[in-house]
């Protein structure tokens, strides 16, 4: 963003009663990053570098979109997902000068790196990840056309016809969504105690922002960093057994629409894995971004996503995070970096060993476990479920009986028929990659990587994370299958020579 951008969005973030400590802290750009806060002064820990009034975010509770259009809300379905917010988003934009967000919308990014913009050719790149599945364009889509056209024919008041194609379209939807995905903030309501002395003290503290220092521990709460709300998440189907989750839990850990706000200046605040130097800290009436370290002179200033894995970094936010890795893998990645295996995979690989029928085990694990894919992590461990589940299915039939009534998950202990199962189900996963490991490393290697247009280049770090934590695993297995079938061997000659030696004393 231009240097006078940066200033415009400034004044009008102080022009909102928004504080910020200009002498410490700064807007500037970070080569691949976009703008970023930067610090301009030595800060120490604990220190206030800005303030945003309640008000001054936007969300449901905060657009007076939703009670203008009264009864309507409800009934369009906006009080549910995202399209509410959207909707306030693309109404205030509408609305120019007269929304008292103008000056922070007009800063908003109106581009996007992530999947849900990219073409046929890149999302190719992409398969065999976490990544394609999830990107959710079918279903906003469909929100777009059930609740926000209906909307906006309802209303002509609030969205004129001449509007329409400028503000409300389908395009921009896709653009606040976007926003909201890459910025937005969980923020609840107040639920403390208001106490008249804290009253005065903020009113005392209001004229004096850099000498608002903050104790996290008393009476603040945090608000949660980044996307809120996930796109609908399809399940997996299996080729041969039909594995479905039927997620009961699903509508209470929804969180509340109205919970997710855009959050001016916080959301100027980039992160990379295991960075975080501030955070955003709520009180009855206001929002503060509180160091949690002393931050140097010309460092960034990090806020933190959570430490997602690449897959959902390049999904939400449009960039990949390149750190050194820690054993067992070596080189750069993300060491918050998973790897999904289908409960399929599985099946698959077990089937052919066993004559018994898989699919009451498996509903019957489905029922107990509710896994029906494996999460790998950059340990390269065989996740405990995942062998709990091999387990089960590789079970004797009475002491699969026994334990179905019993109603306990299989130990999660490694024998050889579990490493067997697990190094045929690894290499099916790596073989749903279209390139290799090897290939994979030549397009990053320093002296290709350049030519390598973003996309492609984001796409190939996912994929190659993804199969690094694969191929450690598979390692591991083998090793494992190794050692134990040099142990069984040993066991073995033990056992003869023994027998032997009692048949020669006879
Ligand atoms: C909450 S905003 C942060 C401010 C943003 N850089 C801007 O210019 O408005 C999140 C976006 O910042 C960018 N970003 C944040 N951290 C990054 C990083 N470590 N590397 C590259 N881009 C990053 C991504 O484009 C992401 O979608």
């Amino acid at each position: 963003m231009a240097e006078s951008a940066a200033s415009d969005f400034l004044t009008w973030f102080q022009s909102q009663k928004g504080k910020v400590d200009t002498e410490r802290v700064g807007i500037v750009d970070f080569p691949g990053q976009g703008r970023g806060a930067v610090a301009l002064q030595d800060i120490p820990e604990d220190y206030t570098l800005f303030t945003i009034p309640r008000d001054l975010t936007l969300s449901m509770r905060t657009s007076a979109l939703p009670n203008l259009m009264g009864k309507a809300w409800k009934e369009h379905g906006l009080h549910e997902g995202w399209a509410g917010l959207i909707l306030c988003m693309m109404w205030e934009e509408s609305r120019g000068a007269e929304s008292r967000w103008s000056g922070y919308l007009a800063a908003l990014p109106s581009r996007f790196d992530t999947p849900m913009f990219w073409g046929e050719e890149d999302l190719k790149e992409l398969q065999g990840t976490a990544v394609v599945d999830k990107i959710g364009r079918d279903e906003a889509e469909r929100d777009y056309h059930q609740k926000i056209t209906p909307a906006l024919k309802s209303r002509p008041d609030l969205f004129p016809g001449d509007k329409l194609s400028e503000f409300f379209s389908l395009e921009r939807y896709h653009l606040m969504g976007s926003r909201i995905l890459s910025r937005s903030f969980h923020v609840e309501p107040w639920k403390g105690e208001h106490l008249d002395d804290q009253d005065e003290e903020e009113d005392h503290d209001a004229g004096n922002s850099s000498a608002m220092d903050v104790d996290p521990e008393e009476g603040a709460s945090t608000a949660k960093a980044g996307p809120t709300l996930e796109t609908e998440e399809p399940g997996d189907g299996s080729e041969e057994l039909q594995i479905e989750v039927e997620d009961d839990d699903e509508d209470e850990d929804r969180e509340d629409p109205a919970d997710v706000a855009m959050v001016p200046m916080a959301d100027m605040l980039n992160a990379r894995f295991e960075s975080e130097n501030a955070k955003l800290f709520y009180e009855e009436r206001e929002l503060k971004m509180v160091s949690t370290k002393p931050i140097k002179a010309g460092e960034q200033i990090w806020n933190t996503y959570g430490d997602p894995p690449n897959s959902d970094l390049l999904r939400r936010y449009g960039h990949v995070d390149l750190v050194p890795l820690r054993p067992p893998l070596s080189g750069m990645g993300n060491p918050g970096d998973v790897v999904e295996v289908r409960a399929d995979l599985v099946v698959s690989a077990v089937s052919p060993k066993v004559k018994y029928d898989l699919q009451e085990r498996v509903d019957w694990w489905l029922e107990e476990a509710d896994d029906d894919v494996f999460v790998f992590h950059t340990d390269c461990a065989l996740p405990e479920e995942f062998i709990s589940f091999t387990r089960l299915l590789l079970l004797p039939k009475d002491e699969w009986e026994k334990t179905a009534k019993k109603s306990k998950l299989p130990k999660p202990k490694i024998d050889s028929d579990v490493l067997t199962v697990a190094g045929q189900v690894l290499e099916k996963r790596l073989s749903e990659y279209p390139t290799t490991i090897e290939d994979d490393e030549k397009l990053l290697a320093p002296e290709s990587v350049e030519h390598l247009p973003l996309n492609k280049r984001n796409a190939v770090i996912v994929r190659l994370g993804e199969k690094r934590i694969l191929q450690g695993a598979l390692n591991d297995v083998r090793a494992k299958s190794k050692v134990m079938a040099g142990a069984a061997k040993k066991r073995g000659r033990e056992e003869e020579k023994a027998g032997k030696g009692k048949k020669a004393r006879r």
